[in-house]
């Protein structure tokens, strides 16, 4: 189990984040937050590459900073950008990365075809990778946080620049890889973890607001969210007075999906809560502060 524990990360005398406290055993978990939360600074730390202000992360009880060497054999991390020579093939980058790593030559031959194997790159393995897609270079980035067998597999935004395909292979990727691991994923498309994330961590004001399965998340605004048809005319009047969450134009109509916490007027829907609500609801603000900043 890793374990943080009231962790704090100040820069000079910005505060990123606040006493946080979580807990992962073998899973998936989506980091889920706008951009500039602190996704990335809370996954540098759990992967030592910064240190808390207050507080400790540990695993198994140990202060992964005292565990140092030990703590990184367990570790496989993807960065939000990872390097990589572009006139490389996959297999001669991931025997490089593994002789860093201190892999045995034989060791490392063997390992490395089975994780080509394994992120669907066996029949490339020997081409440049300057003509792979956004998806293949992030397969070759798991296969190289995949080197040393992880117990704890951490990817910083994985899934930028990849197309809807490419998005589906990598999640089942990473729900295969999650069936005897702690897998960690930031990320800020809801859509990313929405189908794989066991839990959804969703980080407010520098502090976990929550940690829970998708389920317990969306009753949060359960019995608030609805849809209803109205005129394109009366739409800036209806969001003046509620949250819409998307619209739709269809047949000269609005069709639009909203949240209210008022009684419900006869001619609104119900519907259940998506993820991608809670999400738009949580961060209203900082969506309207964004758009202010343009
Ligand atoms: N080295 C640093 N010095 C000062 N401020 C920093 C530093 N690193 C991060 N921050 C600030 O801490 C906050 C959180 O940054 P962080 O990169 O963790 O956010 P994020 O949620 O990962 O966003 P993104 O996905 O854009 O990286 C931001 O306001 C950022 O400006």
């Amino acid at each position: 189990m890793l374990t943080v524990n009231q962790v704090s990360k100040n820069f000079g005398s910005f505060c990123a984040l606040k006493g946080i406290n979580l807990e992962f055993t073998n899973g998936v978990y989506g980091l889920l937050a706008p951009n500039g939360a602190g996704k990335t600074t809370l996954i540098k730390m759990l992967a030592t590459l910064l240190f808390p202000s207050e507080g400790e992360i540990l695993y198994k009880g140990e202060s992964i900073i005292r565990m140092d060497e030990r703590y990184r054999e367990l570790l496989g991390y993807l960065p939000q950008e990872f390097g990589y020579y572009k006139n490389d093939s996959p297999k001669k980058y991931l025997l490089y990365i593994s002789a860093l790593k201190g892999l045995p030559a034989s060791k490392a031959k063997r390992r490395v075809q089975e994780l080509l194997k394994l992120v669907a790159l066996e029949q490339v393995m020997n081409k440049k990778m300057k003509k792979f897609s956004g998806g293949m270079i992030q397969r070759v980035g798991i296969a190289q946080a995949m080197l040393n067998d992880p117990k704890i597999l951490i990817l910083d935004e994985p899934t930028a620049g990849l197309d809807p395909k490419e998005r589906v292979r990598f999640r089942n990727l990473l729900t295969e890889l999650a069936r005897d691991r702690i897998v960690i994923l930031s990320t800020h498309i809801v859509s990313d973890v929405e189908s794989i994330a066991n839990e959804i961590v969703m980080i407010k004001d520098s502090q976990v607001l929550y940690k829970d399965s998708i389920a317990s998340i969306c009753k949060v605004i359960e019995g608030w969210v609805y849809e209803t048809e109205i005129d394109y005319d009366a739409a800036s009047e209806f969001r003046k007075h509620y949250l819409s969450l998307s619209e739709k134009q269809e047949e000269g109509k609005l069709k639009i999906r909203f949240i209210s916490k008022e009684a419900a007027n006869p001619l609104w829907k119900a519907v259940s809560p998506s993820l991608e609500d809670v999400f738009l609801y949580i961060y209203q603000d900082e969506a309207a502060a964004q758009e202010v900043r343009g």
